[in-house]
C-alpha cells in the first residue's frame, strides 16, 4: 500500500499569508505569535511571511478570498478567537467563519488551515494561545507546512 503523506519541512521558498482577528486580540496575538514560530522553525523565511489584519473572525473569509484570488501567496493561515457571551451571536459568528473559510479553500485548492478558536470562555482561549492545551496558531500553521508537502505530490 502506497502512503502519500506530507513533510513538517518548508522548502524555504514558500510564500504565506497569516490572516488574524484582531477581536479579542489579547488572544489572537498569541496566535500569530505561535503561527510565526512553526513557520520558521520548519524552515520558512521571515521574508516569506505577510501577517493580514482584519477586524474580527466573520471578516476572515473574505480576506482570504481576495489573498488568494491575488494569486501571491502559496498558503493561508487564518486565526481569531471567537469567544461566546451572553447572546447566540458567538454561533452565527463562528458558523460564518468556519463555513466561509471552508468555502473559499475549496474553490482555490491551495493550502488554508483554520486556526479560530471558538471557545465557551476566556479561560478556554487563554489554554489554546499558547498554555496549557497548545497553541492553536502553531498547530495551524504545521498544518500549512504538512499541506504545502503533501499537496506537492498529486
Ligand atoms: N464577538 C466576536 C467577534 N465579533 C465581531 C465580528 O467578527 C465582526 O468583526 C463584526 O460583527 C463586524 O462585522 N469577532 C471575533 O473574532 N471574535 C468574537 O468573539
Ligand atoms: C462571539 C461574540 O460575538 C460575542 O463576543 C458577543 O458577545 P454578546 O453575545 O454578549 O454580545
Amino acid at each position: 500500500m502506497q502512503i502519500i503523506e506530507g513533510k513538517l519541512a518548508l522548502e524555504g521558498n514558500e510564500k504565506v499569508a497569516i490572516v488574524n482577528a484582531r477581536f479579542n486580540h489579547i488572544i489572537t496575538d498569541r496566535l500569530v505569535e505561535g503561527a510565526r514560530d512553526a513557520f520558521l522553525r520548519h524552515g520558512g523565511k521571515d521574508e516569506n511571511l505577510d501577517l493580514v489584519l482584519v477586524p474580527g473572525a466573520f471578516e476572515i473569509p473574505m480576506a482570504l478570498e481576495r489573498l488568494l484570488a491575488g494569486g501571491k501567496y502559496d498558503a493561508v493561515c487564518c486565526v481569531g478567537a471567537v469567544i461566546r457571551g451572553a447572546t447566540p451571536h458567538f454561533d452565527y459568528i463562528s458558523a460564518e467563519a468556519t463555513k466561509g473559510v471552508a468555502n473559499v479553500a475549496l474553490k482555490y485548492g491551495k493550502p488554508v488551515t483554520f486556526g479560530v478558536l471558538t471557545v465557551d470562555n476566556l479561560e478556554q482561549a487563554i489554554e489554546r494561545a499558547g498554555s496549557k492545551a497548545g497553541n492553536k496558531g502553531f498547530e495551524s500553521m504545521v498544518g500549512i507546512v504538512e499541506l504545502l508537502s503533501l499537496y506537492r505530490q498529486f
